[in-house]
């Protein structure tokens, strides 16, 4: 085989297997290295699909898929959009969880994705430079996995949610798999687990925090904006500590923006718009309750702010309604150790006459009788028959969105919420959930992930050339999925589904890159969001 075969053969961008033509197989000096047969894309799609489905277990099938996109990422996008429903669960969450908590005992390739160790400072530019090869990145989605999903600090096996990120994004919007870069900023780890493992891949010591931290947050930024200018950043899964510190830092320089406080404040804000348009009520008529008040409960609550404040209420107004309960309870203006997130939506304890047992869900839910309550605490089974059954006393159609990630870690399941509310229930869930069968209605769960709105909003910026993200593209892009779900079937869902990803994604982009425009907030002349959209949308077929 000559150099070139070799390279291109081992190339996921380049190869194309069995497709090769003889003509092609001639010129690049590949003849006689493959049988004979010249397969169409649809061919070897087929055949891998029979592959896919002969494996027993869900991680076998996501080992499959991921050798498949290890070696040719054109077939590998060909099938997933045959399949996005199949394999969405599988590339992304809830399988992804498990990938990232067996990674090194599953490590065969780094799948591309740039390693920085906050160990090697002066290697951080070296490091994106080896890992693009050369390639014109557009995105990048960065994690240091203190916090992936709600399963804590998997350091520097949690580089499989950055790449399962970005295979959300081609399917879903159509980036260009090769303009692309995941990355790992491997800072340690305070996973006891991780640390005594002989096998563990990453930095072996305890997580770094502080200026030597920021430091290296620091270089990379500075590295990446040098190598990719027209690139947007991704953050995902930082901790609690450094999520928003981080982002407050970049956001109004650069195109970035934080997926777990932005794209989660912005899938739930269109949740509660999507299920305000089925119960015909008003978003100023509800009693928003927070349940984990981190990074992403603290994003949910500013989103949902906004849009009160857009609907002409006060700053000070909009606080009223919402309640945030974390570790503590119910959070107060003099409750010790208060996040400078929760501090914005705290509560007095004089507008109770019990605020002294408000430390519990149920208490909470008693005293206030909330109409919406959104899940983001990572504890499992804590929607209660009893406390749900408390709020849905008081309320017609209370919207309950159990977002905790992965499926072991869900407040409640939908099923549950269904039955326990009579099917009054607005229902989201974090995960896919089945549809749920009730006294003759079939309930249809939307799914209450981010993923439904980061491809769209991170395609619109890329191709609108966006110098930043402000609160009013995000608004507008909260606003882009109505009128996708026939609200008026009964037991409709509250959002799109996901098989509709690519068409609302697409949606989304064009929305955003509009308010980008609009806002003249584009780096490069653009005319038109809805041409600059499909010109940058790549398709799965062998060039
Ligand atoms: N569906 C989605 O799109 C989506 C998006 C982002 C996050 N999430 C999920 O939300 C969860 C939280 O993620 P995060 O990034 O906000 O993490 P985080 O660590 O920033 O926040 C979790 C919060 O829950 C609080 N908490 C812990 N135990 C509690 C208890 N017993 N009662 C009340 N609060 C408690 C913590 O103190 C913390 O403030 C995760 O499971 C994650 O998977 C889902
Ligand atoms: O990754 C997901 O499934 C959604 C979200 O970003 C999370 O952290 O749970
Ligand atoms: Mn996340």
């Amino acid at each position: 085989m000559t150099q070139t075969a070799d390279t291109i053969l081992n190339n996921p961008f380049l190869n194309k297997g069995t497709a090769f033509t003889k003509a092609e197989r001639q010129e690049l000096g590949l003849t006689g290295t493959l049988p004979s047969a010249v397969q169409t894309i649809e061919e070897q799609t087929t055949q891998a699909y029979g592959q896919f489905q002969s494996k027993a277990t869900r991680l076998e099938k996501r080992i499959f898929l991921m050798n498949l996109f290890n070696e040719n990422r054109t077939l590998f996008y060909h099938l997933m959009d045959e399949h996005v429903v199949e394999f969405m669960p599988i590339v992304y969450d809830p399988v992804v969880a498990d990938s990232i908590e067996q990674y090194n005992q599953l490590f065969l390739d780094p799948q591309n994705a740039a390693f920085v160790s906050v160990d090697a400072p002066e290697d951080v530019e070296a490091t994106l430079k080896n890992a693009a090869e050369g390639r014109d990145i557009r995105l990048v989605v960065v994690t240091d996995a203190e916090g992936i999903l709600g399963m804590g600090d998997w350091g520097v096996n949690g580089v499989d949610i950055a790449v399962g990120k970005l295979m959300v994004y081609t399917a879903a919007a159509g980036i260009d798999p090769s303009q692309v870069l995941p990355v790992s900023i491997d800072a340690g780890t305070n996973n006891q687990k991780l640390l005594d493992d002989p096998m563990y891949l990453g930095n072996r010591h305890k997580r770094v925090y502080g200026d030597q931290y920021y430091d290296v947050i620091d270089k990379f930024v500075k590295a990446e904006q040098k190598l990719f200018p027209e690139s947007l950043l991704h953050w995902e899964d930082f901790g609690r500590s450094n999520a928003q510190v981080i982002l407050d830092k970049y956001k109004d320089d650069i195109a970035t923006f934080n997926d777990d406080i932005q794209g989660t404040g912005m899938v739930v804000l269109a949740g509660i718009l999507g299920a305000l348009n089925i119960s015909k009520e008003s978003i100023k008529d509800q009693k928003i309750l927070s349940f984990g008040a981190g990074t992403a409960g603290m994003g949910i609550a500013n989103q949902i702010m906004d849009e009160l404040m857009q609907a002409g209420l006060t700053e000070a107004e909009a606080k009223q309604h919402f309640y945030a309960v974390d570790k503590q309870g119910l959070l107060f203006d003099d409750t010790d150790d208060l996040t400078p997130a929760q501090k914005e939506f705290t509560r007095s304890r004089s507008e109770f006459s019990n605020a002294d047992e408000l430390t519990n869900l149920e208490a909470v839910v008693k005293a206030v009788h909330p109409t919406v309550m959104i899940g983001t605490s990572t504890q499992p089974g804590t929607f209660t028959e009893s406390i749900i059954k408390e709020m849905a006393a008081h309320t017609e159609r209370p919207i309950i969105f159990p977002l905790s990630n992965p499926t072991k870690l869900a407040e409640a399941k939908a099923e549950d919420l269904i039955k326990w509310t009579d099917g009054r229930a607005l229902v989201a869930t974090g995960i896919p959930a089945d549809d749920v069968e009730y006294n003759g209605v079939t309930y249809q769960i939307g799914q209450g992930n981010n993923a439904l709105m980061y491809p769209g909003l991170g395609f619109g910026l890329i191709a609108s050339t966006a110098k930043v993200l402000n609160s009013e593209t995000l608004s507008a892009a909260c606003h882009a999925l109505g009128g996708i779900v026939d609200t008026s079937k009964p037991g409709a869902a509250v959002l799109p589904p996901v098989a509709k990803i690519t068409e609302f994604s697409q949606k989304l982009a064009e929305v955003v890159a509009q308010s980008v425009i609009d806002q003249k907030l584009n780096k490069e002349p653009i005319t038109s969001a809805k041409q600059a959209v499909a010109d940058m949308k790549w398709v799965p077929e062998y060039k």
